[in-house]
């Protein structure tokens, strides 16, 4: 029997839109994003997908959208599971700038690789940053271990990868359908998982804001067909 996974990247942010690196950082979702956000769930109800679990991101953007989804699309009901292991990937020291003007200072090439590349890691958080973010209520209560200080995709994936089999692979398997409202790389790193992508592929794979992306899946799991809504 076909499985139904569907991923929604979180509406725009705030901090998308002023084209800044985001990764852990935990901004709001802007007024195009609410509005995405609200169009997706819509876009939900009239395909007529009635969820059994949603899952989330500890990030408001994340949890945000995922509740407008649930609100348009008439169930709000469903239970949801908020998980660091769903977090944007740690963008480490390059979070807070400005995308364009990183893009000058160190060319868009380097650029390019610490956003797409499947293994390079962005230059780390600074001591001062790394303690600022320990401080930070919504992860006081990790391990101190798990809380990264710049992530690669391979890391994202790594860590995300387990709550996919741990949390979200058995309610498929019983053939509940899945929400899954998560963020660019977090959600291309459970993409590359189920699609089966390339570490060279992957690079070129990008998930638009707000779009609910279906994945029919079979019984190991692996992807049947995808389409937007
Ligand atoms: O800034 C970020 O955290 C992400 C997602 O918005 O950006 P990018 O697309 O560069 O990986």
């Amino acid at each position: 029997m076909i499985k139904t996974l569907v991923m929604v990247r979180h509406g725009q942010s705030e901090w998308n839109l002023a084209n800044k690196f985001t990764g852990w950082v935990d901004v709001d979702l802007s007024e195009k994003g609410e509005k995405e956000a609200i169009e997706a769930g819509k876009k939900i109800k009239e395909a007529g997908i009635v969820f059994d679990h949603a899952h989330t991101s500890i990030l408001k953007r994340a949890i945000k959208t995922c509740n407008y989804v649930l609100e348009y699309s008439e169930q709000l009901f469903v239970p949801v599971e908020k998980t660091w292991r769903l977090n944007e990937r740690h963008y480490g020291a390059l979070q807070g700038l400005n995308k364009a003007e990183t893009a000058e200072k160190y060319g868009d090439e380097q650029v390019h690789i610490w956003r797409r590349s499947y293994d390079t890691l962005p230059p780390t958080l600074s001591e001062e940053a790394q303690e600022e973010q320990l401080n930070m209520r919504q992860f006081k209560n990790l391990p101190k271990d798990v809380i990264p200080t710049a992530e690669n995709l391979k890391i994202t994936l790594e860590r995300a990868l387990p709550y996919f089999f741990d949390n979200i692979a058995p309610q498929l398997l019983k053939d509940e359908t899945v929400l899954v409202a998560a963020h660019g790389n977090s959600l291309r790193a459970l993409a590359k998982h189920i699609e089966g992508i390339s570490d060279e592929d992957i690079m070129d794979l990008e998930i638009p804001t707000g779009q609910p992306l279906v994945y029919e899946l079979d019984d190991d799991l692996k992807m049947v067909k995808k389409y937007y809504l």
